[in-house]
Parts: structure tokens; sequence; C-alpha cells
């Protein structure tokens, strides 16, 4: 699923000037088709695709981080969870058991992240179409928007990772967590810190002046 992102047209991977930058995780069991690859030996714990939206006027640069082989573990090491603005949660509606995880998974991601926002994705739909008239509870149950996705066919997967972005990119800029609004204002305080020495530089008051450093 990870790896259609980069077919929105949207997105695009040559600009790096970004105005935010955003990190998204992904999390669900093993098979659901989170990078939607044929099986392959998991080599790599975790894959970073690295992308550029523009929503509204802004570009945004996003780190969609995935894993291979660790959520066999039913547990994930902390530094994934580590400063994540979006989640999104995967199973496959083929198999049950991945559906019923669901719950595991969510209940790691609030140990970590109490407050970012989260989306359960319901992949795997152009096995069976009837399944999109079955309702699963779970999301609703947790007020989470809910998707079905085919990553093999890509429906939903441009709408669904387009509004997880923004949700992103709405969390950073007004976090709900006192600790990611500390980061927030540190991260504020460095752009204007980075503002006031190109202002400097202008001026030609250059900062290997002897006098100012
Ligand atoms: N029919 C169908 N098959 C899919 C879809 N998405 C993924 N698959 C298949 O499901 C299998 C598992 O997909 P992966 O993307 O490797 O699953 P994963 O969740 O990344 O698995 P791990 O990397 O082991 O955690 C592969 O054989 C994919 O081709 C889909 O939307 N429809
Ligand atoms: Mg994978």
């Amino acid at each position: 699923m990870a790896s259609d992102v980069g077919s929105i047209p949207e997105l695009d991977q040559n600009k790096y000037d970004a105005d935010e930058q955003v990190k998204v995780i992904c999390l669900g069991d093993s098979a659901v088709g989170k990078s939607n690859r044929p099986q392959q030996l998991s080599t790599y714990a975790l894959t970073l695709y690295k992308h550029t939206a523009t929503i509204g006027n802004k570009t945004v640069a996003v780190d969609f981080w995935d894993t291979a082989g660790q959520e066999r573990f039913q547990s994930m090491h902390p530094s994934y969870y580590h400063k994540a603005h979006a989640c999104i949660m995967v199973f496959d509606v083929q198999r049950k058991i991945t559906y019923k995880n669901l719950a595991n998974w969510y209940k790691e991601l609030r140990e970590y992240r109490p407050e970012i926002p989260c989306c359960v994705v319901a992949n795997k739909i152009d096995a069976d179409l009837k399944v999109t008239q079955r309702s699963f509870n779970f999301g609703k149950k947790q007020g989470l928007p809910f998707y079905f996705v085919s990553a093999a066919d890509g429906t939903n997967v441009v709408k669904m990772f387009r509004e997880m972005i923004k949700k992103a990119v709405d969390y950073k800029q007004n976090p709900s967590d006192f600790m990611d609004e500390v980061m927030q204002e540190l991260e504020n305080f460095d752009l204007e810190k980075n503002e006031i020495h190109s202002e400097t530089d202008e001026d030609g008051l250059k900062a290997e002046s002897p006098d100012l450093v």
C-alpha cells in the first residue's frame, strides 16, 4: 500500500524545500498489505518512503514508516512511534484475526502517542467486493475514520493517504499532547532563530565577523 503513494499525482519527490514535514506510520499484522509487495524475505526491519505532497498551498515532506517483520512479535520498537504525527492501521478483510488484532495495535499506539490522528484501513477489498457491505465497528467505536481500500487496484488509496497527510499536518501545527506542544514550540523557536541569522547575513553582519563570534 505504501508503495502506491508514488502514484499520487500531486506528489513530487524532487521538491525538498517543503513548508512542513510530518511522519506517518503504518501498523497492522504481517501480510495485510501495508507495503503491497509480493512476499519477500524481510531483510530490513524498516522501510522509509519519502514523499512530497501539496496540501492547500503548502508543500509537505512526508516520511512514511513501514515495517517488515517486527510486527510478527506483536509489538514495535518505541522509536517507531517516536514523533509520529499520524497512524494508518491496516487489516486484511480476508483474515479475521488481522481485524481482531487491531485492538492490540491501537492499545500500543495510544501508549506512545495518545493523541495523534489514526485511521482504520480495510485492505484487499478487490478479493471480495461484498465485504464493503459489512460493517467493521472497531474504528467506529474509537471514533476513527474508516476506509475500504485495495492496494492492488488502488481503490481509495490516494484519498486515504491525502486525508491522513492533512490530518498529520493539522496535528503537528496544533498538537493536543503536552510534549508535542513543547516540540512544536522548539521547532518554531529554531525557525525564528534561523530567520534572524539570515537577516543578519543580508545586512552584511556575518557570523564569522570576529567581534560577533
Ligand atoms: N488481493 C489483494 N492482495 C493484496 C493487496 N495488498 C497486498 N496484497 C498481497 O498481500 C500479500 C502481503 O502484502 P504485503 O504488502 O507484503 O503485506 P505487509 O503488511 O507489508 O506484510 P509484512 O511486510 O510482512 O508486514 C502480498 O502477496 C500482496 O501482493 C490487495 O489490495 N489485494
Ligand atoms: Mg511490508
